[in-house]
């Protein structure tokens, strides 16, 4: 159900063209270090490997501490845990951030999910009416989203603010519908290069753009500041109907 591009790069200094990489400690560039933040880009531990809970539900669990190169750039002392859970038709992802310093640290966050789509403009996005959104292709201003049903047959780069908690796309990988539930992440952006951006990145295939939609639940818009052992905590749940 997943994008991943012919071309993605595994090389640990930009994000991976596809799948779900982990925006954290900041959305966007980033005058003091890389963009999107360094989370996508470390290496993280896993804590647990992948098991069978009690109720059948394969959990996995894997982190992120601060270390020396995390330190280098944003000076601040975190843990990231991630709790992973897979069941047939449904999948969880479970963000914890702690702060285990001893200084308040302020940050943006957010699950950059790239959907597989046969045709992204058969697709649909249905749960952003009446949301305020940043159009970045535009740099337009605050504007409000009139459509019942998203449809994307250009870029698309728009950060949507306050979005309801349950979000629809349609028209995935046989037809499937994908159920996105979010919890404790506010906004939503949604993204496509197209054919100038795809071209523009190494890393994606010029013919790649029809194929995929990245639809990203976080907390981007406002900031969320965390005090000394204070925790964060939010989730993303994507569910599609299992066939019978
Ligand atoms: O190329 P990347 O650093 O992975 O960023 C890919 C995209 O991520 C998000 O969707 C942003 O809103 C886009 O502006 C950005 O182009």
């Amino acid at each position: 159900m997943l994008f991943l591009s012919k071309n993605a790069l595994f090389d640990n200094k930009k994000g991976i063209r596809g799948g779900i990489p982990i925006v954290f400690p900041h959305f966007g560039p980033w005058p003091i270090g890389p963009q999107h933040g360094f989370a996508r880009i470390q290496m993280w531990e896993v804590e647990q490997l992948p098991s069978v809970d009690v109720s059948g539900n394969v959990v996995a669990i894997i982190a992120l501490v601060d270390n020396a190169e995390t330190r280098k750039i944003w000076d601040f002392k975190f843990k990231l845990r991630m709790t992973l859970t897979l069941l047939k038709c449904c999948f969880s992802m479970d963000l914890h951030v702690t702060n285990t310093g001893d200084a308040e640290f302020n940050f943006t966050t957010l699950i950059h999910t790239y959907f597989r789509l046969p045709d992204v403009t058969k697709s649909r996005v249905l749960g952003l009416t009446g949301c305020k959104y940043f159009d970045k292709t535009t740099g337009q201003d605050i504007q409000s989203e009139t459509r019942e049903q998203l449809s994307v047959d250009r870029n698309i780069d728009n950060i949507y603010a306050n979005v309801p908690d349950e979000l629809t796309l349609t028209g995935g990988p046989a037809g499937r519908t994908i159920k996105i539930t979010k919890k404790g992440f506010p906004d939503t952006v949604v993204w496509n290069p197209w054919v100038d951006g795809a071209q523009k990145m190494a890393d994606f295939g010029d013919d790649e753009y029809p194929l995929m939609l990245c639809v990203e639940v976080g907390h981007v818009v406002k900031k969320v500041s965390l005090a000394p052992a204070q925790e964060f905590h939010a989730s993303q749940t994507l569910q599609i109907q299992c066939p019978e």
